[in-house]
């Protein structure tokens, strides 16, 4: 709810306006029967046409402010609803982008997906539905009894007891439906993530032929949700069963003791109409209110899971940038500037056991290409995830131009830094659209230049050339020319230190040695850091970092590897031997 109130904050006129509106519309449909009733008893048993004339007029006016109320008041609704719903999907978004990978694995991709869609849908048409249902309702019920008590106070009475009963009925219902609905909504998670892993794996499954056993699986969570939304319903059903019996229940017993008031002179006959107008008109009210009453618990359960993405205080923070301004560290010997250093930096992922990465001290360099290299698991990319503070060092330091990356802004750290992901992952657009994610303000000759340097020279060759559709995710194209491409985006980057995750592999070793000679103008006055497995990748670089299960065991030139470290020694040979090591540059 707080989190509800904070973002109908900044709509407070809206929201204002809005039950002005509804407030309206609601006096006017109450006003309605009184009058009719005036005009039949007294204009119609006179026979004053004036009066009659009079009474037309006025309800005619009451009608006009009760339905020009109601269409203002649901679009009014409408509209607010989406923009709090849509203010609070932007809130989950940004909240995301500060995310660390635990953040989301502690939420689970299906999970974001269902918290900013579905979970703001349910959300967006209770604010609807309570504005207009759940919010008139005390006006309604109280106006409703004083207007039938102003006509005959034991009309009024009965119709005051009749409300109280079923407003009873209504609360037991809403407290027993609560926990379905919330029941409900959990197993939409469910269903979404099971149905979003079979379709991302449907190629796995298919070679695995592990079709019937993913339709089982889903079977399952579709079942679960079947068998509760089937409760569900029952439950609506009961609820709509029962509210129309006390409705006609209500409607004989206003007739009754009408008749009998009439019958002793207490009360005129087109009275009775305008009672039992009010009685259906408050039952209707609560009917519909309980209704929408009952999906409430489930908006709430919405509301929580959004409260918390919105509210988690993510695992990696801002620094403020001014103590530990990247100021520019200590040039070595040959004066090349230190841009990126670990120093004694140990890492260890919250839900492992062993630190992934443990001490490592080394440098990279303006000017100078670092490579890493290691066995699958070695914690190499891990390298590249804490200079980009995608997580923080557990013990020792990361530090950029000369600050610890804890004290910048996640942003001016990553302004500086251009990176090319293990994955390749292109947004869909263009291929300009997705070279000018690296620059927005890029021309076409500087795309056309980061293509060339990334070996991408097949964009020349599609018909549409840079205009040419990328497919999310870049499944339109192989491997390899993803790969080229993200470089290209990449490369589109002015930045102090470049990264290459694993970048090459997909390449074949022709294009890999010509990438690796354009790029070295490319990047001259930055720092390099190439992640590869292959070590003709790395062969020629300034300094070679070994890693093994997360701890350096060799620094220095291949030579001096070559000659010094026996892990580095291994690789080499096993590469030599498959002929996978010839340079071919
Ligand atoms: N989110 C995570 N939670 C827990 N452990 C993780 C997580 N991500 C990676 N690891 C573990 O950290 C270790 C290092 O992973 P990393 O991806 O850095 O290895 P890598 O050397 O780049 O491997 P590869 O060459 O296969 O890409 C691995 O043992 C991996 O299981």
């Amino acid at each position: 709810m707080r989190l509800l109130l904070r973002f109908l904050r900044p709509h407070k006129k809206l929201v204002a306006i809005t039950l002005l509106v509804v407030l309206l519309d609601n006096t006017g449909t109450l006003l309605v029967p009184t009058m009719l009733a005036n005009m039949v008893n007294t204009g119609i048993a006179t026979g004053d046409f004036n009066h009659i004339v009079q009474g037309g007029a006025l309800m005619l006016g009451a009608s006009m402010l009760a339905s020009g109320g109601a269409i203002t008041g649901t679009y009014l609704a409408a509209r607010l609803a989406s923009n709090v719903a849509r203010d609070i999907r932007d809130a989950i978004y940004e909240r995301s982008l500060a995310f660390s990978n635990s953040d989301f694995e502690h939420f689970g991709t299906g999970s974001m997906i269902t918290r900013s869609l579905n979970d703001m849908n349910v959300v967006q048409q209770s604010i609807i539905a309570t504005i207009q249902m759940v919010l008139p309702l005390p006006f309604l019920c109280i106006v409703g009894i004083f207007m039938a008590c102003l006509i005959d106070w034991q009309m009024g009475m009965l119709l005051a007891a009749v409300t109280a009963v079923v407003m009873v009925i209504a609360v037991v219902t809403i407290v027993n439906a609560a926990p379905i609905f919330m029941r409900l909504q959990k197993l939409i998670d469910r269903m979404n993530v099971v149905l979003r892993e079979s379709i991302i794996g449907v190629r796995v499954i298919r070679a695995f032929t592990k079709e019937r056993h993913e339709e089982r699986r889903l079977d399952e969570v579709f079942s679960d949700y079947a068998s509760s939304a089937i409760k569900v319903n029952m439950m609506f059903a009961g609820v709509d069963a029962a509210s129309f019996f006390l409705m006609n229940i209500a409607e004989v017993a206003v007739l009754w003791l009408g008749g009998n008031r009439v019958g002793a002179h207490a009360m005129e006959i087109a009275s009775i109409s305008a009672v039992l107008e009010y009685a259906m008109l408050i039952l209707f009210y609560i009917m519909a209110a309980q209704m929408v009453a009952l999906t409430l618990p489930r908006a709430k359960a919405c509301l929580d899971r959004a409260s918390e993405v919105i509210d988690l205080v993510p695992e990696i923070r801002d620094g403020t940038d001014a103590a530990g301004a990247v100021k520019g560290a200590a040039a070595d010997a040959r004066g090349n500037e230190a841009v990126a250093a670990f120093d004694h930096a140990t890492f260890k992922f919250s839900d492992a056991d062993e630190d992934t990465l443990h001490d490592l001290t080394f440098t990279c360099r303006r000017g100078q290409t670092t490579a890493i290299i290691g066995s699958t698991g070695s914690g190499k990319s891990t390298v590249a995830k804490l200079l980009l503070r995608f997580h923080d060092v557990t013990d020792g330091s990361v530090s950029f131009c000369g600050a610890d990356v804890r004290a910048m802004t996640q942003e001016s750290l990553r302004d500086r830094i251009a990176y090319v992901p293990q994955k390749a992952w292109l947004f869909s657009g263009t291929v300009a659209s997705s070279l000018r994610f690296g620059n927005e303000g890029a021309t076409e000759d500087e795309m056309r230049h980061a293509l060339e340097v990334a070996q991408a020279g097949f964009v020349d060759e599609l018909p549409d050339g840079l205009q040419a559709r990328v497919a999310q995710g870049g499944t339109n194209f192989s491997g390899g020319q993803r790969q080229r491409l993200s470089i290209a985006r990449a490369l589109m980057k002015h930045a102090d230190l470049y990264i290459f995750d694993d970048s090459f592999s997909a390449l074949d070793f022709k294009t890999d040695a010509a990438l690796r000679r354009a790029l070295v103008d490319e990047t001259r006055d930055a720092a390099v850091l190439i992640i590869a497995q292959r070590i003709s990748t790395i062969l020629h670089a300034d300094q070679i970092v070994v890693l093994k299960d997360g701890v350096v065991v060799g620094l220095g030139a291949h030579e001096e590897l070559m000659r010094d470290c026996a892990v580095y020694r291994a690789i080499a040979d096993s590469q030599m031997k498959g002929g996978a090591g010839d340079d071919q540059r």
